[in-house]
């Protein structure tokens, strides 16, 4: 059912937020409850987002339609009670099952639970006329037919459109910075509709091991995001290559994202250098981007964080997000994975003190590698010291204590604890209800990130204030001025 549902997911037109609650519901009508005599009339326009199977209608991959015009066309079927081709009764029948917060739905026979958004739909309404991003999507004609180009090439998993796309959303100009925010807000559609399926499972939406011809392959209901932290000659790089093989065996799409702040001014990257992961990156299930070599923290964070819902979009089942524990990075990085993960060397005492204690604190998951040869013993001890350690620390959910598991990247040993160890997490966060709430808290960070840095960008080019700035700083520096002072002028010169 889940491949089912995920393959109805993208084909669905990207339908827009604005519409999203009415037109869903109706695309989630149940295939049992929602008669063919019911549905008929809607057969007959496509636009009001139901096709005949009781799913979206399969524009998606097709042709996609100019955002502002769809979204107020959608947003009218959806909710009009004036639609022509609806009799009295099949109106009522659609607006009392649009008014009934839970319902069951079936994408193909067995019926589910789905949770209706809590706003009643008059409330949803006005509090989508206060807030209206369509005049944002207005594109210009080749501007539509390049997104429309990347959008069916991400949603197609072709690995290029994707990379093109990660490009995109890591170029700063302002021009492409548009199409970018468009192609990403039409992929976090379908993502929307596939997040609201899996949500709809509740505690049944868990991970699936099984054995098949003496081997296990995994099956996750929602792409799962790990990020990876830990000290320089850890083994991250070694660790991704085995550990991501190992997913791969596993019937898992995996890609590699990095968040390097030392790039930003060494012109290096923690991936694009290397010649490691090559085993990885070769093979056609996954993905492996070098970090973006320009850029603050705060724009690489912003653009890895964009980079991740492209990979979901493009059908990646686990996106690692590697770090290198330096700087603020771990702390961005974990806010925008589901699961951070600590990669230390054996031994403990000198390694750990190289590793910030703020790091171990953030820390879901701690893995000691190079537990193999002569380097097993001190393995073992860094496990029991981590384990000690941890457990003096307050558990950063409610539903997991995080756990420390130890393995070698080099022999491929311990992979598989490791792996089931990070199901555990997953499935604990899926039927606590947690996984998805992060995930929406995640992105209400992420958009007051890129509100303080647009004021800031803004604020540092206003022309009253460039002008002083250098002034203003040398002053301060020099102990001649207060810095809130400064503060204060420089605020009053930016109207
Ligand atoms: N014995 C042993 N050596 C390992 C293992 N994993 C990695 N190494 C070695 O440790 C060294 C560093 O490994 P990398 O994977 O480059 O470590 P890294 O954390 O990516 O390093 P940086 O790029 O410096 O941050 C290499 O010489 C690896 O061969 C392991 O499981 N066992």
């Amino acid at each position: 059912m889940l491949l089912a549902s995920s393959k109805l997911a993208c084909a669905a037109t990207p339908l827009l937020r604005a519409q999203r609650t009415a037109s869903t519901r109706l695309a989630l009508l149940t295939a049992s409850s929602w008669t063919r005599a019911q549905a008929a009339p809607l057969q007959n326009d496509q636009r009001r987002g139901v096709s005949s199977s009781g799913t979206r209608p399969c524009l998606g991959l097709g042709s996609l339609p100019s955002a502002p015009s769809t979204r107020a066309g959608l947003h009218q079927h959806a909710t009009s009670s004036s639609t022509p081709s609806m009799s009295a009764t099949e109106r009522e029948e659609c607006s009392a099952r649009l008014s009934v917060p839970t319902r069951s739905v079936s994408t193909q026979s067995t019926p589910v639970t789905v949770q209706a958004p809590v706003q009643p739909q008059a409330a949803k309404k006005t509090e989508n006329d206060a807030f209206n991003v369509d005049h944002l999507l207005h594109l210009k004609e080749a501007d539509q037919a390049w997104l429309q180009k990347l959008y069916d090439g991400i949603l197609q998993q072709d690995r290029s459109a994707l990379a093109r796309g990660i490009t995109l959303v890591e170029s700063w100009r302002r021009d492409h910075r548009r199409v970018a925010q468009n192609l990403l807000d039409r992929i976090l559609d379908v993502l929307h509709d596939r997040w609201s399926h899996v949500q709809s499972l509740g505690s049944r939406a868990v991970s699936t091991v099984t054995l098949k011809n003496n081997q296990t392959t995994t099956t996750l209901p929602t792409p799962f995001r790990i990020g990876l932290s830990g000290p320089p000659g850890a083994g991250k790089s070694t660790f991704i290559e085995t550990f991501g093989m190992f997913l791969v065996n596993q019937g898992l799409r995996v890609a590699v994202l990095a968040v390097d702040p030392s790039s930003s001014v060494s012109g290096g990257s923690i991936l694009g250098d290397k010649t490691r992961m090559t085993e990885l990156s070769r093979n056609d299930a996954a993905y492996v981007r070098p970090s973006p070599s320009r850029g603050s923290l705060g724009g690489v964070t912003r653009n890895t964080s964009d980079a991740i819902v492209l990979c979901e979009g493009s059908g990646y089942d686990v996106i690692i997000i590697e770090t290198v524990g330096v700087g603020q990075s771990e702390t961005a990085v974990a806010d925008m994975v589901d699961l951070f993960t600590l990669i230390v060397p054996p031994g403990g005492g000198d390694e750990l003190q190289g590793i910030k204690k703020g790091i171990v604190e953030l820390a879901d998951f701690v893995i000691v590698n190079k537990a193999d040869g002569d380097l097993l013993p001190a393995a073992r001890k860094a496990k029991s010291e981590y384990t000690s350690a941890m457990k003096l620390l307050r558990p950063r959910t409610a539903s997991w204590t995080p756990e420390i598991a130890m393995l070698s990247s080099l022999d491929s040993t311990g992979l598989a604890d490791a792996w089931k160890l990070m199901l555990q997490f997953y499935d604990s966060q899926m039927k606590g209800g947690e996984f998805f709430l992060k995930r929406s808290q995640q992105r209400k960070r992420l958009m007051w990130k890129h509100v303080s840095d647009g004021i800031l960008e803004r604020f540092q080019a206003h022309p009253e204030v460039s002008r002083v700035i250098a002034g203003a700083e040398q002053q301060v520096m020099q102990g001649l001025v207060a810095p809130g002072l400064a503060a204060d002028e420089l605020l009053d010169r930016f109207r």
